[in-house]
Protein backbone atom coordinates (compact mmCIF):
# COMPACT_ATOMS: atom_id res chain seq x y z
CA UNK A 1 0.00 0.00 0.00
CA UNK A 2 2.78 2.67 0.91
CA UNK A 3 5.71 3.12 -1.32
CA UNK A 4 7.14 5.39 2.01
CA UNK A 5 9.88 4.01 4.46
CA UNK A 6 8.09 2.25 7.15
CA UNK A 7 9.19 2.15 11.26
CA UNK A 8 6.69 -1.10 12.06
CA UNK A 9 6.09 -3.74 10.11
CA UNK A 10 4.15 -6.67 11.71
CA UNK A 11 4.24 -10.35 9.63
CA UNK A 12 1.72 -12.60 10.78
CA UNK A 13 1.41 -11.98 14.02
CA UNK A 14 -0.82 -14.13 16.25
CA UNK A 15 -1.50 -13.96 20.11
CA UNK A 16 -3.56 -16.56 21.57
CA UNK A 17 -5.47 -16.06 25.09
CA UNK A 18 -8.08 -18.30 26.44
CA UNK A 19 -11.00 -16.15 24.93
CA UNK A 20 -9.27 -14.26 22.39
CA UNK A 21 -6.92 -14.22 19.42
CA UNK A 22 -4.97 -11.62 18.30
CA UNK A 23 -4.24 -11.81 14.45
CA UNK A 24 -3.30 -12.43 12.21
CA UNK A 25 -1.84 -9.20 12.28
CA UNK A 26 0.01 -7.74 9.35
CA UNK A 27 0.68 -4.18 9.53
CA UNK A 28 3.01 -1.34 7.95
CA UNK A 29 3.18 1.51 9.76
CA UNK A 30 4.91 4.64 7.36
CA UNK A 31 7.95 6.98 8.80
CA UNK A 32 6.52 10.73 9.55
CA UNK A 33 2.83 9.96 9.97
CA UNK A 34 0.65 9.98 12.97
CA UNK A 35 -1.04 6.35 12.65
CA UNK A 36 -4.17 5.60 14.54
CA UNK A 37 -5.28 2.46 15.68
CA UNK A 38 -9.51 2.84 15.94
CA UNK A 39 -11.13 -0.52 17.51
CA UNK A 40 -13.97 -1.32 20.34
CA UNK A 41 -12.95 -2.54 23.56
CA UNK A 42 -10.94 -5.57 23.92
CA UNK A 43 -10.02 -5.53 20.57
CA UNK A 44 -6.53 -6.06 20.93
CA UNK A 45 -5.09 -2.37 20.37
CA UNK A 46 -3.16 -2.57 23.89
CA UNK A 47 -2.08 -6.55 22.94
CA UNK A 48 -0.63 -5.21 20.03
CA UNK A 49 1.72 -1.91 21.38
CA UNK A 50 2.70 -4.81 24.04
CA UNK A 51 3.86 -7.14 21.29
CA UNK A 52 5.40 -4.11 19.26
CA UNK A 53 7.70 -3.36 22.81
CA UNK A 54 7.99 -6.88 23.37
CA UNK A 55 6.36 -7.01 26.93
CA UNK A 56 4.43 -10.02 25.62
CA UNK A 57 5.36 -12.79 22.88
CA UNK A 58 3.55 -13.81 19.80
CA UNK A 59 2.93 -17.16 19.30
CA UNK A 60 3.63 -16.65 15.49
CA UNK A 61 5.02 -14.45 13.81
CA UNK A 62 7.55 -11.25 13.16
CA UNK A 63 8.11 -7.61 13.96
CA UNK A 64 10.51 -5.26 13.55
CA UNK A 65 10.29 -1.52 14.24
CA UNK A 66 12.45 0.95 13.49
CA UNK A 67 14.53 -1.50 11.76
CA UNK A 68 15.17 -4.06 14.47
CA UNK A 69 13.44 -6.96 15.05
CA UNK A 70 11.30 -7.65 18.06
CA UNK A 71 12.47 -9.76 20.93
CA UNK A 72 16.50 -9.64 20.45
CA UNK A 73 18.45 -7.59 22.54
CA UNK A 74 16.83 -4.25 22.56
CA UNK A 75 18.09 -1.93 24.87
CA UNK A 76 18.72 0.61 22.16
CA UNK A 77 15.60 0.22 20.38
CA UNK A 78 13.64 0.96 23.60
CA UNK A 79 15.95 4.23 24.22
CA UNK A 80 14.63 5.16 20.59
CA UNK A 81 10.91 4.69 21.66
CA UNK A 82 8.58 6.66 23.68
CA UNK A 83 5.32 4.52 25.30
CA UNK A 84 2.59 5.66 26.66
CA UNK A 85 1.05 2.23 28.24
CA UNK A 86 -3.04 2.38 28.53
CA UNK A 87 -2.55 2.40 32.25
CA UNK A 88 0.24 3.93 34.55
CA UNK A 89 2.58 1.28 36.48
CA UNK A 90 1.81 1.10 40.28
CA UNK A 91 5.42 -0.45 40.91
CA UNK A 92 6.16 3.38 40.36
CA UNK A 93 3.54 4.85 42.85
CA UNK A 94 5.94 5.09 45.68
CA UNK A 95 8.36 7.74 43.13
CA UNK A 96 8.08 11.35 43.10
CA UNK A 97 7.47 12.39 39.33
CA UNK A 98 11.42 14.47 39.53
CA UNK A 99 12.75 11.09 40.91
CA UNK A 100 11.35 8.86 37.94
CA UNK A 101 12.22 11.72 35.48
CA UNK A 102 16.10 11.77 36.86
CA UNK A 103 15.89 7.82 35.85
CA UNK A 104 14.51 8.52 32.82
CA UNK A 105 17.27 11.15 31.98
CA UNK A 106 20.10 8.39 32.72
CA UNK A 107 18.47 5.69 31.08
CA UNK A 108 17.66 7.86 27.78
CA UNK A 109 20.94 9.24 26.10
CA UNK A 110 18.66 11.62 23.86
CA UNK A 111 16.79 12.81 27.61
CA UNK A 112 16.67 17.23 26.98
CA UNK A 113 16.24 18.68 30.26
CA UNK A 114 15.03 22.18 28.10
CA UNK A 115 12.57 19.76 26.51
CA UNK A 116 11.37 17.88 29.55
CA UNK A 117 10.99 21.34 31.82
CA UNK A 118 8.86 22.77 29.08
CA UNK A 119 6.76 19.77 28.78
CA UNK A 120 6.02 19.78 32.55
CA UNK A 121 5.24 24.03 32.16
CA UNK A 122 2.93 23.35 29.15
CA UNK A 123 1.42 20.31 30.90
CA UNK A 124 1.02 22.34 33.91
CA UNK A 125 2.84 19.15 36.25
CA UNK A 126 4.61 19.72 39.78
CA UNK A 127 7.16 17.57 39.82
CA UNK A 128 7.47 17.30 43.39
CA UNK A 129 4.76 15.14 43.87
CA UNK A 130 4.62 11.31 44.54
CA UNK A 131 3.07 9.36 41.00
CA UNK A 132 0.84 7.48 43.54
CA UNK A 133 -0.81 10.70 44.89
CA UNK A 134 -1.06 11.98 41.39
CA UNK A 135 -4.98 12.70 39.78
CA UNK A 136 -5.48 10.37 37.06
CA UNK A 137 -5.50 12.94 34.61
CA UNK A 138 -1.95 14.53 36.26
CA UNK A 139 -0.43 11.47 35.87
CA UNK A 140 -1.32 10.97 32.21
CA UNK A 141 -0.03 14.07 31.61
CA UNK A 142 3.51 13.50 33.28
CA UNK A 143 3.34 9.97 31.19
CA UNK A 144 2.97 11.66 28.18
CA UNK A 145 5.94 14.60 29.22
CA UNK A 146 8.19 11.68 30.15
CA UNK A 147 7.42 9.93 27.12
CA UNK A 148 8.59 13.02 24.77
CA UNK A 149 11.35 14.47 26.73
CA UNK A 150 14.18 12.05 25.23
CA UNK A 151 12.79 13.22 21.67
CA UNK A 152 12.13 9.62 20.63
CA UNK A 153 11.90 8.62 16.57
CA UNK A 154 8.45 6.61 17.53
CA UNK A 155 6.08 7.39 20.15
CA UNK A 156 3.47 4.71 21.18
CA UNK A 157 0.91 6.24 22.75
CA UNK A 158 -1.98 3.91 24.30
CA UNK A 159 -5.30 6.05 24.74
CA UNK A 160 -2.85 8.93 25.45
CA UNK A 161 -6.02 11.35 26.51
CA UNK A 162 -7.65 9.19 28.65
CA UNK A 163 -8.51 11.15 31.65
CA UNK A 164 -7.27 14.78 30.49
CA UNK A 165 -9.39 17.69 30.87
CA UNK A 166 -10.38 19.50 27.50
CA UNK A 167 -7.26 22.21 28.49
CA UNK A 168 -5.04 19.21 28.96
CA UNK A 169 -6.19 17.59 25.58
CA UNK A 170 -5.40 20.57 23.33
CA UNK A 171 -2.56 21.07 24.90
CA UNK A 172 -1.43 17.17 23.96
CA UNK A 173 -2.73 17.68 20.44
CA UNK A 174 -0.69 21.01 20.09
CA UNK A 175 2.65 19.01 21.57
CA UNK A 176 2.06 15.78 19.62
CA UNK A 177 1.34 18.49 16.38
CA UNK A 178 4.95 20.38 17.05
CA UNK A 179 6.74 16.87 17.69
CA UNK A 180 5.79 16.08 14.30
CA UNK A 181 6.69 19.34 12.49
CA UNK A 182 10.33 18.34 11.95
CA UNK A 183 8.71 15.51 9.48
CA UNK A 184 10.69 12.42 10.75
CA UNK A 185 9.09 11.17 13.73
CA UNK A 186 6.24 8.69 13.86
CA UNK A 187 2.78 8.43 16.17
CA UNK A 188 1.14 4.99 16.57
CA UNK A 189 -1.23 5.91 18.95
CA UNK A 190 -4.82 3.85 20.40
CA UNK A 191 -7.87 6.20 20.68
CA UNK A 192 -11.84 6.07 20.94
CA UNK A 193 -11.48 9.80 20.79
CA UNK A 194 -13.45 11.20 17.05
CA UNK A 195 -12.21 14.55 17.54
CA UNK A 196 -8.79 13.26 18.31
CA UNK A 197 -8.46 11.33 15.35
CA UNK A 198 -9.65 13.80 13.10
CA UNK A 199 -7.22 15.97 14.41
CA UNK A 200 -3.95 14.32 14.77
CA UNK A 201 -4.08 11.04 12.27
CA UNK A 202 -2.98 10.98 8.76
CA UNK A 203 -4.00 7.21 8.92
CA UNK A 204 -6.53 5.19 10.77
CA UNK A 205 -5.85 1.14 11.37
CA UNK A 206 -9.49 -0.62 12.05
CA UNK A 207 -9.26 -3.54 14.69
CA UNK A 208 -12.06 -5.54 15.96
CA UNK A 209 -12.40 -8.83 17.46
CA UNK A 210 -8.25 -9.20 17.12
CA UNK A 211 -8.59 -8.60 13.39
CA UNK A 212 -7.08 -5.76 11.77
CA UNK A 213 -9.51 -5.02 8.63
CA UNK A 214 -7.46 -2.87 6.91
CA UNK A 215 -5.66 0.95 6.82
CA UNK A 216 -6.77 4.07 5.76
CA UNK A 217 -6.18 7.34 4.57
CA UNK A 218 -7.97 9.44 7.06
CA UNK A 219 -9.15 12.31 4.75
CA UNK A 220 -9.80 9.45 1.25
CA UNK A 221 -11.92 7.34 3.89
CA UNK A 222 -13.89 10.17 5.30
CA UNK A 223 -14.35 11.52 1.75
CA UNK A 224 -14.98 8.08 0.54
CA UNK A 225 -17.57 6.46 3.00
CA UNK A 226 -21.55 7.71 3.05
CA UNK A 227 -25.17 6.43 3.58
CA UNK A 228 -27.53 7.27 0.25
CA UNK A 229 -31.11 7.76 0.22
CA UNK A 230 -32.36 5.85 -3.32
CA UNK A 231 -36.04 6.18 -3.54
CA UNK A 232 -37.42 2.11 -3.68
CA UNK A 233 -39.31 2.64 -6.58
CA UNK A 234 -40.80 -0.50 -8.19
CA UNK A 235 -37.54 -2.46 -8.88
CA UNK A 236 -35.66 -3.76 -6.29
CA UNK A 237 -31.69 -3.41 -6.51
CA UNK A 238 -29.30 -5.49 -6.15
CA UNK A 239 -27.70 -3.37 -3.62
CA UNK A 240 -24.84 -5.77 -2.49
CA UNK A 241 -23.59 -5.51 -6.21
CA UNK A 242 -23.25 -1.22 -6.00
CA UNK A 243 -19.20 -0.13 -5.50
CA UNK A 244 -18.08 -0.33 -1.92
CA UNK A 245 -21.15 -1.23 -0.38
CA UNK A 246 -21.38 -2.19 3.12
CA UNK A 247 -24.77 -2.43 4.23
CA UNK A 248 -28.39 -1.55 3.28
CA UNK A 249 -32.12 -1.17 5.04
CA UNK A 250 -35.19 0.06 4.23
CA UNK A 251 -36.86 3.65 5.70
CA UNK A 252 -40.24 3.98 4.75
CA UNK A 253 -40.45 4.74 0.93
CA UNK A 254 -36.66 4.76 0.37
CA UNK A 255 -33.61 2.53 1.00
CA UNK A 256 -30.62 3.28 2.90
CA UNK A 257 -27.10 2.00 1.79
CA UNK A 258 -23.87 2.40 2.59
CA UNK A 259 -20.70 2.79 -0.08
CA UNK A 260 -17.36 3.24 0.93
CA UNK A 261 -17.07 4.16 -2.60
CA UNK A 262 -19.33 6.97 -2.74
CA UNK A 263 -18.34 8.61 -6.40
CA UNK A 264 -18.74 4.72 -7.67
CA UNK A 265 -21.39 3.57 -5.99
CA UNK A 266 -23.27 6.89 -7.94
CA UNK A 267 -22.30 6.17 -11.00
CA UNK A 268 -23.23 2.57 -10.48
CA UNK A 269 -27.16 4.20 -9.30
CA UNK A 270 -27.03 6.81 -12.91
CA UNK A 271 -26.52 3.29 -14.56
CA UNK A 272 -29.01 1.75 -12.79
CA UNK A 273 -31.90 4.54 -13.64
CA UNK A 274 -31.89 4.63 -9.64
CA UNK A 275 -32.78 7.95 -8.02
CA UNK A 276 -30.80 9.02 -5.29
CA UNK A 277 -32.97 11.52 -2.80
CA UNK A 278 -30.34 12.17 -0.39
CA UNK A 279 -26.64 11.74 0.97
CA UNK A 280 -25.02 11.84 4.62
CA UNK A 281 -21.31 11.65 5.04
CA UNK A 282 -20.48 9.00 7.78
CA UNK A 283 -18.57 10.05 10.82
CA UNK A 284 -15.10 8.04 11.86
CA UNK A 285 -17.42 6.75 14.58
CA UNK A 286 -20.66 5.34 12.11
CA UNK A 287 -17.88 3.46 10.19
CA UNK A 288 -16.48 1.90 13.21
CA UNK A 289 -20.24 0.32 14.04
CA UNK A 290 -20.53 -0.63 10.45
CA UNK A 291 -17.49 -2.48 10.32
CA UNK A 292 -18.26 -3.60 13.70
CA UNK A 293 -21.58 -5.18 12.87
CA UNK A 294 -19.86 -7.01 9.66
CA UNK A 295 -17.36 -8.72 11.47
CA UNK A 296 -20.05 -9.72 13.69
CA UNK A 297 -22.32 -11.19 11.01
CA UNK A 298 -18.68 -12.53 9.25
CA UNK A 299 -18.15 -14.47 12.62
CA UNK A 300 -21.39 -16.30 12.96
CA UNK A 301 -21.67 -16.86 9.39
N1 LIG B 1 -2.55 -11.69 29.48
C1 LIG B 1 -3.78 -11.94 29.02
N2 LIG B 1 -4.41 -13.08 29.32
C2 LIG B 1 -5.63 -13.36 28.84
N3 LIG B 1 -6.34 -12.52 28.04
C3 LIG B 1 -5.75 -11.36 27.72
C4 LIG B 1 -4.45 -10.99 28.18
N4 LIG B 1 -4.15 -9.78 27.68
C5 LIG B 1 -5.21 -9.39 26.95
N5 LIG B 1 -6.17 -10.34 26.97
C6 LIG B 1 -7.47 -10.28 26.28
O1 LIG B 1 -7.22 -9.77 24.99
C7 LIG B 1 -8.34 -9.00 24.55
C8 LIG B 1 -7.86 -7.68 24.03
O2 LIG B 1 -7.44 -6.86 25.09
P1 LIG B 1 -6.73 -5.46 24.84
O3 LIG B 1 -6.41 -4.88 26.19
O4 LIG B 1 -5.61 -5.65 23.90
O5 LIG B 1 -7.89 -4.64 24.13
P2 LIG B 1 -8.01 -3.09 23.78
O6 LIG B 1 -8.44 -3.03 22.36
O7 LIG B 1 -6.78 -2.37 24.16
O8 LIG B 1 -9.24 -2.66 24.70
P3 LIG B 1 -9.62 -1.25 25.42
O9 LIG B 1 -10.15 -0.36 24.34
O10 LIG B 1 -10.70 -1.69 26.37
O11 LIG B 1 -8.39 -0.74 26.09
C9 LIG B 1 -9.30 -8.92 25.73
O12 LIG B 1 -10.34 -9.84 25.54
C10 LIG B 1 -8.43 -9.31 26.91
O13 LIG B 1 -9.21 -9.92 27.91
Amino acid sequence: MFTEETVIEVRGVVQRHKHFQLGPVELSVPKGYVTAIVGPNGSGKSSLFRLLLDLSKPDEGEMTVLGERVGGDDRQLKARIGYVPDQAIDIEDHLRAEEKAAFASMWYPGWELNRYQELLRRFEIDPSIKLGKMSKGMRRKFDIALAMAHNPELLLLDEPSSGLDPIAWKTMIDVLHRYMERGDRTVLMASHIVDEVKRLADYIVFIVHGRVLGMFEKDALLESWYALYIEAGSMMASWKTMPGYRKHEQVGAQFKVVTGDVPEAERWCAEQGLRITGRQKLELDDILTVLIEQERLRMHS
